[in-house]
């Protein structure tokens, strides 16, 4: 027996994830069989093909009774929307025929992020092949474009880091009242945002019980963040961004340093009238210490402000949960602004706390 989870809608909408073995992957089909509007039709993996996705993964035993399948453009372009959960290029390739056959997408990866081709080849090694699936992607940080994702055919789903760091910042820079070129993100991460695949420096003997930056001398996620910042500023900005990694599985904390121009006292309310209508962003009590526990399988996003005795540094801390608004949970928001939907269906979700 299959255990439906919503009460589905007449006109249901024909989902395709290619990459469903991974960890965003096996998060979209989690959020999805939840969804009363859509419907979970093809599954990919390359290896796993024919294999029941519930066999694999035990948290959807008697919910799906769904096969992996292999990726095939013919079978994915029958879907209405398409999610490519899976490493840098792969969705450079197949975007534009799906693109051509009438199926919308949404990239959790980083192939459509970057306006510049020129630059994304510089930070992910590889030369950029589909420049008019690139003219036309949207950057889906609904935060920031929901217009546009309305509109999107294409939806380039924002980095991890990205999201925790650009929501972090974006009030300040909007309204110019930080130094823009002295900007600082400290970050850290749980292990799952390096993905599933089996490398020994995620091994538990390697992460827990350790602590260590990476990426501190350039990590692929700073001209995301910059881009992203320098449209919100209206100007480029300078941007030092450090990620850690953290012996837990899920999230991110962000602790995020900007000098103000000049002294401020409603920074509180700022944020507050900023975020006043997103669903997914909450702007805690000043001099709050939000938790990545907090937001643990949720789509939130939480912020807090803090302001040391004669410093005009403005510290803002934020946390996501990366396989949720960082990732998943975010994808599946852009999906239902994309689609018409309300922008909360199959979101509603609560932290599960220990
Ligand atoms: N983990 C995280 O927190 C976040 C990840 N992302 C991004 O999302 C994407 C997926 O990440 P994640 O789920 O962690 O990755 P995983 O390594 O866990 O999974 C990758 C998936 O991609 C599939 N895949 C790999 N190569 C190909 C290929 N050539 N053709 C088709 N399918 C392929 C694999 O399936 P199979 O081998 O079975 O075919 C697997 O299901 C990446 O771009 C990542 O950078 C974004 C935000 C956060
Ligand atoms: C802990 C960890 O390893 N995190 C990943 C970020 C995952 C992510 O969001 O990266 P994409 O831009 O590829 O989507 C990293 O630093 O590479």
């Amino acid at each position: 027996m299959v255990r439906h989870l919503a009460e589905v809608s007449k006109l249901v909408v024909k989902i395709g994830i290619v990459g469903g073995t991974g960890y965003t992957g096996v998060e979209l089909i989690r959020l999805l069989l939840a969804h009363p509007e859509v419907e979970v039709a093809v599954v990919t993996s390359r290896g796993d093909a024919g294999v029941p996705v519930a066999e694999m993964f035990p948290n959807l035993r008697g919910f799906t009774d769904l096969c992996f399948s292999a990726p095939d453009v013919e079978a994915l372009s029958k879907c209405d929307l398409v999610f490519f959960a899976t490493p840098h290029g792969v969705a450079l390739e197949m975007v534009p025929q799906l693109l051509a056959k009438g199926t919308r997408v949404v990239d959790l990866g980083a192939d459509f992020r970057i306006r510049d081709a020129e630059l994304w080849s510089r930070w992910y090694g590889l030369p950029h092949t589909a420049p008019e699936a690139l003219a036309e992607a949207v950057y889906g940080l609904p935060e920031m474009n929901r217009t546009a994702i309305k509109s999107a055919r294409l939806v380039a789903n924002p980095g991890c880091y990205p999201t925790a760091v650009q929501l972090g910042f974006l009030p300040l820079l909007s309204k110019g009242l930080v130094d823009t070129q002295r900007l600082i993100a400290d970050a850290k991460s749980g292990v799952s945002g390096a993905g599933r695949q089996g490398k020994v420096a995620n091994l538990l003997c390697e992460v827990s019980e350790s602590f260590k930056a990476y990426g501190a001398s350039g990590h692929r996620h700073l001209p995301e963040i910059k881009q992203g910042l320098s449209l919100a500023a209206g100007a480029p900005v300078g941007l030092t961004f450090v990620p850690h990694l953290v012996p837990m599985i899920r999230g991110i904390e962000a602790t995020l340093y900007a000098e103000l121009k000049q002294d401020s006292d409603d920074l509180q309310a700022l944020f507050e009238s900023f975020y006043e209508n997103e669903p997914f962003v909450d702007v805690m009590p000043f001099g709050s210490l939000p938790e990545t526990r907090s937001v643990r399988g949720s789509n939130l996003c939480r912020i807090s402000l803090h302001r040391q005795p004669e410093s005009n540094v403005v510290i803002v801390l934020s946390v996501i949960d990366n396989l949720v608004k960082g990732a998943a949970g975010q994808a599946v928001q852009n999906m239902n602004i994309m689609l018409g939907l309300p922008e909360t269906a199959g979101l509603n979700l609560i932290a599960a706390l220990p």
